[in-house]
């Protein structure tokens, strides 16, 4: 967003009310009372203009000393106490109780290691052999979109198209599928599900590779999961799950502690066995995950991620580059969700039956909010230039999850 947009005395600002008022005219924007709870949060935090009021949103780094020149250049602010969080004795990580199972990790990942990861996700997460959103479309050069694109930018990618007798999804939209949650009892039936490589596109055309990298959604990593039946595609193997991605996703699972989280939390839902998480910090054993690339108006909507053999075992989200407002609300859209603000280094964990079950969503990616630490290029890391121009406009998220069972 444009810092005259947030200046209700600059012209621009002026500009735009006349804009909105003019478009309001035609188009009746008052929240429909149709809309569930969720939805309707996710209508507020998506809202271009007024841009949304941040002041009921979660936002732990905004009070840490060492983000202080990050919040004076960040526009966009939350609160650090927009809602009660319990935190925990030993470490910066935070509880809310409202949603048992949630725990937030404000600047876990060290500067560094945040350029490292970012560096990985585009220039290992996001090539051959592991999957992308584009792969159904594009042929992609096996160096991946990120290499070709800094080797030459102005290098063309050809479509794919459909090869005769090749069997795929329908096209178009698409279509509601019946999402069986993943679970020891349904692994056999979700295994026996076709799984249909998804249909490229007829209008796909031949683009550079730098007008192709703003249409990077995702990339797989470790178990193959098929979007098109919502559920993992076991048969083609374990895949490639990064070993340091795996490692830092172990230590924030092993740095917290889970007695302190349960405390007092009564659940059903953990299955024949009882809780299991006094063994998290020992047996954690991360081995799918989906890193996702948000552009400034890519938003995700409300969903559960429910297709994990195991339904209490911790998920552990990454955030790098831009931060976004993230929703989290139970296992149904009929409550009203949190908004927590997500900023580059944060880590984020669900897990027990609760919190691994309730809908959550990106409904915004918030501009103009790159940390310092991103942008410059340092004497050790002198190519990082492409990196931190990609960065101005994306979010990363790393999504991890343990998608079979230890055993
Ligand atoms: O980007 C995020 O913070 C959440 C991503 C997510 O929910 C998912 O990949 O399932
Ligand atoms: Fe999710």
């Amino acid at each position: 967003m444009s810092i005259a947009l947030l200046d209700p005395n600059d012209p621009g600002y002026k500009a735009a009310v006349r804009r909105l008022k003019k478009s309001q005219k035609s188009f009746d924007h008052a929240p429909s009372s149709s809309w569930t709870p969720f939805r309707a949060a996710e209508k507020l935090y998506m809202q271009k203009f007024p841009p949304p009021d941040l002041s009921a949103v979660l936002d732990l780094a905004s009070g840490e000393e060492d983000r202080a020149l990050e919040m004076q250049h960040s526009r966009w602010k939350g609160s650090p106490t927009a809602f009660p969080t319990r935190r925990l004795y030993h470490r910066n990580a935070h509880v809310v109780d409202n949603v048992p199972g949630l725990v937030l990790l404000p600047s876990y990942v060290d500067h560094s290691t945040q350029r490292a990861l970012v560096r990985w996700a585009l220039s290992e997460h996001a090539r051959a052999p592991n999957e992308t959103n584009l792969d159904a479309h594009y042929l992609l050069p096996p160096s991946g979109l990120w290499q070709t694109l800094l080797t030459d930018p102005s290098s063309v990618i050809a479509p794919k198209h459909r090869s005769d007798g090749a069997i795929h999804e329908r096209e178009g939209p698409r279509q509601l599928v019946n999402n069986v949650a993943g679970g020891l009892d349904t692994f056999a039936e979700l295994n026996a599900m076709p799984k249909l490589p998804p249909a490229p596109s007829p209008n796909a055309k031949a683009v550079t590779a730098s007008s192709l990298l703003p249409r990077l959604r995702w990339a797989n990593i470790g178990y193959s999961y098929h979007w098109g039946s919502k559920s993992y595609d076991f048969s083609k193997g374990n895949g490639v799950f990064p070993e340091r991605i795996a490692e830092l996703c172990r230590q924030a699972v092993a740095s917290v502690d889970w007695q302190e989280v349960w405390k007092d939390v009564n659940l059903d839902g953990w299955g024949n066995e009882g809780p299991d998480w006094p063994s998290w910090a020992t047996d954690y054993s991360p081995d799918a995950g989906i890193v996702n690339f948000y552009q400034l108006s890519d938003t995700l909507m409300g969903h559960v991620d429910r297709s994990e053999v195991s339904a209490t075992s911790p998920l552990v989200s990454i955030s790098l580059g831009s931060a976004a407002v993230f929703l989290i609300g139970s296992t149904t859209r009929d409550t009203p969700p949190l908004p927590i603000l997500l900023r580059s280094g944060d880590v984020l964990i669900m897990s027990g039956p609760h919190c691994r079950r309730a809908y959550h969503g990106v409904p915004r990616i918030l501009d103009k909010t790159i940390p310092p630490h991103l942008k410059q290029s340092l004497e050790s890391d002198e190519d990082w230039a492409p990196y931190a121009a990609y960065l101005e406009t994306t979010r990363i998220n790393a999504n991890v999850r343990q998608g079979m069972c230890k055993d």
